[in-house]
């Protein structure tokens, strides 16, 4: 679905990527971890097409994509941020806006809208102004319009480091459960082993703008690392 060849990123005179190689199939949710500054949020900004690479090549369904990739393609694409980001309008109209772009009918819109705020726990909100929801709830909706675009490939950049930890959990749980029905192809990041551990069954470790290690969540807390890595994963327990 998508490829990172030799990817590397600089900004001024600072080396943010180094030769990063990633690789994402039809179906699977990876996770990018690593320490602060490591450059999580970097790669996961041009894996979605937001920057382009200084060198490198990005592949998506297989064809490699210019410096500047083609609209019709960033559509298919859906990201949620840390902050919500929300329209100062009603949630429904907050989930229905990417429909509306993409040209639905409006029937079919309020069927999507309708069912991705319920899969969320959020129908109840649908006429409430976007503005008054609490952090969770927003995130919520935040979820519900990503995924009612049906994009190829869904972007978490820290979903969860916004909320308490129960209102987390619970929308980690319900997180799961969309991703066990949909199977969406999703790139998460996250500085929660914990987050990687319940979503993804495969992550890559960041560190310095390299990506130094990769393999399932479980194994990479099991085996031994360099001491920078080992020092990263001591801080998690399975
Ligand atoms: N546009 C930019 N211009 C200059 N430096 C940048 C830019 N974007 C990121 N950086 C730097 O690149 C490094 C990696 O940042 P990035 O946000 O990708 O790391 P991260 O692993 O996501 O960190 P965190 O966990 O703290 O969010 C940091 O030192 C950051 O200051």
């Amino acid at each position: 679905m998508l490829e990172a060849k030799e990817i590397s990123w600089f900004q001024g005179q600072k080396t943010i990527l180094h030769k990063v190689n990633f690789q994402l199939s039809a179906g699977e949710c990876v996770g990018l971890i690593g320490p602060n500054g490591s450059g999580k949020s970097s790669l996961l900004k041009i894996l979605a097409f937001l920057e382009p690479p200084t060198s490198g090549q990005l592949f998506f369904q297989g064809n490699p994509m210019p410096a500047t990739v083609p609209l019709a393609i960033r559509r298919r694409i859906a990201i949620v941020f840390q902050e919500s980001l929300l329209l100062n309008t009603k949630v429904f109209d907050n989930v229905a806006l990417g429909l509306k772009i993409r040209g639905l009918p409006n029937k079919k819109i309020r069927e999507q809208v309708d069912f991705w705020l319920e899969q969320f726990g959020v129908a109840h909100l649908s006429k409430q102004s976007a503005r008054s929801l609490s952090g969770g709830e927003a995130q919520r909706v935040s979820l519900a319009r990503a995924f009612a675009i049906e994009p190829d490939i869904l972007f978490l950049d820290e979903p969860f480091s916004a909320l308490d930890a129960p209102t987390k959990e619970a929308l980690r749980g319900d997180l799961a459960k969309v991703f066990k029905s949909t199977k969406t192809t999703t790139v998460i990041v996250s500085h929660d082993f914990k987050d990687i551990l319940h979503l993804t069954k495969r992550a890559l470790i960041l560190l310095n703008g390299k990506a130094v290690r990769e393999g399932s969540p479980a194994q990479l807390l099991k085996e031994k690392h360099n001491e920078e890595v080992d020092r990263f994963l001591s801080h998690f327990s399975a």
